[in-house]
Formats: C-alpha cells, structure tokens, sequence
C-alpha cells in the first residue's frame, strides 16, 4: 500500500487509507486514488472549505485503490475558483494523470503562454494546471516505450525554476518532485507497524515498511504511524513503486543569481562563473518564522527550535526592562519563551485563543482576516494587570492582528505594552507560494517604525534583524547531503529573489 499526501490534522480512515491534514491551505481539498491499474480507474472527491466539511463517511467509501494523492488548497494564484480545486486529473495519452501542487511558478505567465501557444485549452486561471499540462507533453526526444516519466518530469523542471513541491500520480505510482531551489518543503515518511512508529526517528533497526508518504511537513507522520525518513532535495526526482522508493534524477539549479526587482542590489549581472554556480537552495525563510507547524523539522531541525532560537536573538538584539513576556498566540508562543530564557523576565500567558477560529493570516482576502482575529482572543487580566508587558509577534504581515490586540490589553489594564517581532519588517512581495503579491498591502510600506508603534499602540516596537533571523535559522540547519549547500530564501524582506520573476502574472 502507498500513500501520498501533500499538506498534512483532520483524520479520514477509508478502506486502507489513512489520510490526515493539519490544514495548511483552509480553502479547498480533494483526494484522488488510483487502483493501479491505469485508465478510467482514478476515484475522486473535492470541494471548497475545511476538510471536515468535505469528506463525509460516503465520500471516503468510494475512494478505495492502492496509491492516493490529498491537497489542501492555500490560493495563490487563479483566486478562489472551486475549479482550481487540488489535485488536478488529467487524461494524458497513456492514461489518467494526478497532479498535487504545493507552491507558485514564478513564470506562470510566460509558460501559460507557451503552453496555449501549443493549442493546448486550459481550464482554469491556476498556475497548478500549467504543471499539468506540460507534464501530459511528449518530452523533446519522444518515447519509446509508454510514458517516460523522468524525462516528462525533467522537461518541466527546466521549463520553470520555482516554486514547486509535487505529488505525481499515475497507474501504481507516485511521483514527488522539488523545485531545484527548494523553496517549498516536501519529505518522506514511512508507514511502519504502530509499535516501530515510537521508536527513535532515523532508528537504524530493521523494520517492515507497510506504505510510503509523501508530505508537505513531516508533523504529518506521527499521527498516522510513520517516521520521518528524509526530505527530498532540492531539484530531486523520487518514485514510489511497488517496488520501493528510488531517486530517479537530481535536476541541478539554473546558472543565475539573486534579481531584485525592487532595490538595487551588488547581485544583479557582474558575477563571476563561481559566484553563479555558486548560488545557494533558496528554502523559504517564512516556512520558519510562521507558515510551517511547529513540530515539523526542515534541514535537521525542529520549526519549534528555530522560533525559540529567533526569540532568544531578538532579547540579544532588542532587550527592555518589562514585568512579564507574552505572545500572540500561536505561532510565536516558542519566540516569546526563548526571549523569557535569554532575558530571564517570565513568560505568563495574556491572551486565550479561541481554538475553533482557524489561522487569520492564510485567508484568502482582508474582511475574512479582520473578522477572524475580532473573533479569536480573550484576555487573561490577572497576568497583565497594572504590568510592563513584552509581548511577541513572529511577524507582521498586513498589520490585521496586532492593532486590535494591544487595544486589549491596553483597556484591560497593561500599563506599558512593548512590541518585539520575532522576524524583520516584511517589505517586499513573495511570487513563490506566499500569497503576498503587491507592496501596498504590507504595513511596513505604509509608515516608519516610529509611526507605526503610535498606529498600533505600542509604547516601543523593535523587529529582529534579517542577520539575526538568518543565523537564528542556519545555527542548526543542516545540509541533506554530505556536500549539499544551505540557503534560504529572504527575497520578502530584502528583495533578493532566488530566481528572475514574471510580474505579468
Ligand atoms: O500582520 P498580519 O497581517 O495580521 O499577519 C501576521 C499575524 O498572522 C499570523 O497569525 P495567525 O492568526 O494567522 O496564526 P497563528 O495562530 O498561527 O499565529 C502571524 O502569526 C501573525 O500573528
Ligand atoms: N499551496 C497551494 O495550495 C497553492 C497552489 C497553487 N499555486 C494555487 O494557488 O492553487
Ligand atoms: S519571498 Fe518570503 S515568503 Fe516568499 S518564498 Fe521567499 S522567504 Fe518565503
Ligand atoms: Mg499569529
């Protein structure tokens, strides 16, 4: 049995599957499996919302097979389009073909022309189609013998540099691809009998491997019975076959170098051939600071470790005297606790989280955002009464949740309230997955610093430095192979994109 899964905590048993989804995207979901056995023997069931909207007991009985792909939906590009629904089928000339796409091509506009100027219709608006598209194409040097999937996988890596986690399905099979930069996350996990599942991850001892998974975030594989094998690395083309697990391909990166199309920079064009070849995997720094789940681990190292790491920095770089430390929960709850330990000021908790309103920042537009952060946090009076209270944020997006929160601490007593941001002031853009696409909706375009500590009522407001984020996250990430390079993608915050963008899109 295989399964894929691509985002992971909503539990849906099926026949012989275990599906499980923390919900990365609260847009949409589908689930498409496969009886192995090629044409019209693709099942499916999508639809718009969270997972436990979608799937009913009915739902998850027509969906048997052997090898399956799950989506949740985090928009992009193509807007809420039901039809943008993940995975995408498509029948190619060998057969039904799934696609689960986690990301955003930076060229989406360039190959969408391309790929109608090959009389190809296209359904939708989404980026995700195009990849589904190009992969139906009969590679450059054509095929011999039924479809060559690394050679069809190849043609698309070269057609678009980033930003790309895949599942493939086809037949038995699955496909996981990375984009050769690495910006998204994607990692292997083992299905192993529910008593070798607690043992120690990366145990050496011989266990029966029941299935494989393909991920988003390994935080996924715990609660099925899996380990965590490996991450797939940037540029990497794995199968998983009845046969086991193989690395079919490892596309290297593009010779190009950082573009920044907003501020000039000593990386545009004069770079030596070294420089060029040089130029490092560009995983998403904002996986760190906010996206990812806590528990997940990238590049060797727990998500949670790094936030407390970032808080810890940000006591070094923006200390104050205060009586307690606090957090918005709850992604920044592990900053605040490293700012407590560096700064030996206590950690007291000054907000409850309503925990049935999702995460506001993913939603797909601002009244939705606004709405759910009025809805989501009650105060803890006692912790904050008459006191100077620190409170921490990993992040400041749009400036939706931090004005209305400190309005309530100030009206339930705090008698100081200081800002600290447990990443730097986020300016610029992101095309490769973060839906962040213009510079006008982001607070730290709209005013100073000094400004804004006034807008959103704080009496001081210190971000973390981007040095001081980068050596937060690299102190304990470690290379996927012996020789591997670590890089990270900081174009958000410095405007050093890994890779030329297509702003038509
Ligand atoms: O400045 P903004 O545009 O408001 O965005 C930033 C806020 O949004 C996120 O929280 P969210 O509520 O999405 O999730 P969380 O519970 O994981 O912190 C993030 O942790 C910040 O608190
Ligand atoms: N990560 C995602 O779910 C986004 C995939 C794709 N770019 C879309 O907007 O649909
Ligand atoms: S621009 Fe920012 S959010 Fe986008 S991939 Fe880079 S670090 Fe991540
Ligand atoms: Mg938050």
């Amino acid at each position: 049995m295989l399964v894929s899964e691509l985002f992971s905590v909503t539990q849906i048993k099926f026949k012989d599957f275990y599906f499980y989804w923390y919900e990365r995207g609260q847009e949409g979901s589908g689930i498409v499996t496969s009886d192995g056995k090629g044409a019209h023997h693709f099942r499916q069931h999508k639809g718009q919302g969270l997972v436990s909207t979608i799937f009913k007991d009915d739902d998850l009985q027509k969906l048997s097979g052997v090898v399956g792909l799950g989506h949740n939906r985090y928009s992009t590009a193509g807007g809420l389009d039901p039809n943008n629904t993940q995975p995408f089928v498509v029948h190619t000339r060998h057969g039904p073909l799934a696609v689960a796409h986690n990301g955003q091509l930076i060229n989406a506009a360039e190959l969408r022309t391309t790929v109608l100027d090959r009389g190809v219709g296209l359904s939708t608006h989404s980026d995700s189609e195009l990849i589904i598209q190009i992969l139906s194409l009969t590679p450059p040097r054509g095929e011999k013998r039924g479809p060559d999937w690394p050679a069809r996988i190849r043609h698309l890596v070269e057609a678009t540099p980033t930003a790309y986690s895949l599942a493939l399905m086809f037949e038995d099979k699955i496909y996981g691809v990375r984009d050769p930069f690495g910006v998204r996350p994607l990692c292997i996990g083992k299905l192993v009998p529910i008593q070798d599942s607690n043992e120690c991850e990366n145990s050496n001892s011989p266990t029966k491997v029941l299935g494989w998974i393909l991920s988003s975030e390994s935080c996924s594989f715990q609660s099925i019975g899996a380990t965590f094998y490996r991450e797939v690395m940037p540029g990497e083309i794995i199968e998983i076959s009845p046969k086991g697990i193989r690395t079919l391909d490892i596309v290297p990166r593009p010779k190009t170098t950082h573009h920044s199309k907003y501020i000039c920079t000593d990386n545009d064009d004069n770079h030596s051939k070294s420089d060029i070849e040089d130029i490092p995997p560009a995983f998403c720094i904002f996986e760190y600071v906010y996206f990812a789940r806590p528990d997940s681990k990238f590049e060797g190292q727990q998500v949670y470790a790094v936030r407390q790491r970032c808080g810890k920095q940000l006591a070094i770089e923006a200390f104050i005297e205060a009586d307690v430390i606090s957090s918005i929960p709850e992604s920044a709850t592990p900053a605040a606790l490293g700012y407590a330990l560096q700064s030996g000021i206590p950690f007291a908790e000054v907000l409850c989280k309503n925990r049935y309103v999702g995460r506001s920042f993913i939603l797909p537009d601002t009244r939705s955002r606004q709405l759910a952060v009025a809805k989501k946090f009650g105060v803890i009076t006692e912790n904050l009464f008459g006191k100077r209270v620190i409170l921490v944020d990993d992040s400041i997006v749009r400036g939706n949740t931090v004005g209305p929160i400190i309005k309530l601490l100030r009206n339930a007593g705090a008698k100081e309230v200081h800002l600290r941001i447990a990443s730097p002031p986020i300016k610029y853009p992101c095309y490769m997955g973060i839906n962040i696409p213009t510079m006008n909706e982001l607070i730290a375009n709209k005013t100073d610093l000094e400004k804004l500590a006034e807008f959103v009522g704080a009496d001081t407001l210190i971000y973390l430095t981007i040095e001081g984020l980068v050596k937060a996250v690299q102190e304990g990430a470690k290379p996927t192979t012996k020789n591997s390079a670590i890089g990270h993608c900081t174009a958000c915050l410095d405007s050093k994109y890994p890779c030329h963008v297509d702003l038509e899109w």
